[in-house]
């Protein structure tokens, strides 16, 4: 099924997004305030919970279905040396999550979550935006389309991630042209390039936003300019879980770049969205402060395929676990104040 049929239909659905059930937060929140604890006292685990139960529509939030979705792209702007690995690794990393071999298939198993891998057109790496539009319109449609196709109406969460050597750069590119700043504030070492790649991938991506400076200012055109297909796709998948009700947690910078030109459209995008962690990658910092994003974890990750937000999945689980299963002080026959 296409979720976006045309350009248009991804925007109107950009423009109209639903919030969650206000009654069931509320509800939740009451229960949070009757558990065997002090009031606050399980601190960010009970947002969690009030976030779930207002997006599930239900006090008493499950997880039952949750799925990690990683897609891969490649990436016209490698030409420039932007990255410290080639992009044969894109292809490479895809064989190795069929066969179970990366940081992914350990994580989203170990949290509990089905793992979808998506290789989009790897062999048709993207123009190099210094020069041209990354994507066609009809190429961008299609990895949004693709992107919205993972999430099924009876995921509890999705888990986001990419794999695409060269898409830090497209990242950065993707945040200065969607939120401003300096290309130098959103560039940052990726795979581990040293001092001079940092240096190029910036006076890159300044080129880039010098390039494209006069073209539509919308989230289509962003993403489709400077962008790639597998963070096109997470976009799809961020707005498509939103028709749904379906909660996504974000992974690092590169995932949560894909939000950056769908929130300068429309704000609210961000309400169904978690922050699973707080990358290493610099820019990310100031990208989730900017969407004002908190994220659950900084455990100084840098790896991308969703593994931040994975293993961050795993503190969701938790949150839920308490907010279910704990008595409340009448049930414990526990005094609830002096
Ligand atoms: C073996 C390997 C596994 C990875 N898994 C994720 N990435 C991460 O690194 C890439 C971004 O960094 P840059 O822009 O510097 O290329 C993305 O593929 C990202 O997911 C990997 C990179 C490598 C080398
Ligand atoms: O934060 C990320 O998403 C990231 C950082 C470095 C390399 N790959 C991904």
């Amino acid at each position: 099924m296409t979720s976006f049929a045309s350009v248009h239909a991804f925007e109107a659905a950009l423009a109209d997004l639903r919030g969650p059930d206000a009654d069931a937060a509320a509800d939740a929140r009451v229960r949070q305030a009757e558990l065997t604890k002090p009031a606050g006292s399980l601190g960010r685990l009970e947002d969690l919970a009030i976030f779930f139960a207002g997006w599930q529509g239900r006090a008493r939030p499950q997880i039952d279905r949750a799925r990690a979705a990683i897609f891969a792209g490649n990436h016209g702007v490698t030409v420039h040396g932007v990255s410290a690995f080639p992009p044969s690794v894109t292809a490479q990393m895809v064989a190795n999550f069929a066969s179970g071999g990366a940081a992914i298939n350990a994580l989203s198993g170990a949290a509990g979550l089905d793992l979808t891998v998506v290789a989009l057109d790897l062999d048709r790496p993207t123009a190099d935006f210094t020069v041209d539009a990354a994507m066609s319109e009809a190429e961008c449609l299609d990895a949004l389309n693709r992107g919205a196709a993972v999430v099924d109406a009876d995921l509890a969460l999705i888990v986001l991630g990419e794999m695409g050597i060269g898409n830090s750069t497209a990242a950065a590119a993707l945040c200065a042209r969607s939120l401003g700043g300096d290309a130098s504030e959103w560039v940052g070492p990726g795979t581990g390039v040293d001092g001079h790649g940092v240096a190029r991938k910036t006076a890159v991506v300044d080129r880039a936003i010098a390039f494209h400076a006069d073209a539509p200012r919308s989230a289509f055109e962003t993403l489709r300019r400077v962008g790639g297909r597998e963070i096109a796709a997470i976009a799809g998948a961020i707005l498509r879980a939103r028709q749904l009700g379906v909660p996504v947690l974000l992974d690092g910078f590169i995932c949560t770049s894909a939000i950056a030109p769908l929130a300068a459209d429309n704000a609210a995008i961000t309400a169904h969205c978690i922050a699973g962690h707080c990358s290493a990658e610099p820019g990310h910092k100031r990208l989730l402060d900017l969407l004002g994003l908190q994220p659950i974890l900084a455990l100084g990750m840098r790896l991308g395929e969703g593994s931040g937000a994975a293993v961050a999945a795993n503190i969701i689980r938790s949150a839920l676990a308490v907010h279910d299963r704990m008595a409340t002080f009448a049930e414990a026959e526990v005094s609830a104040s002096l």
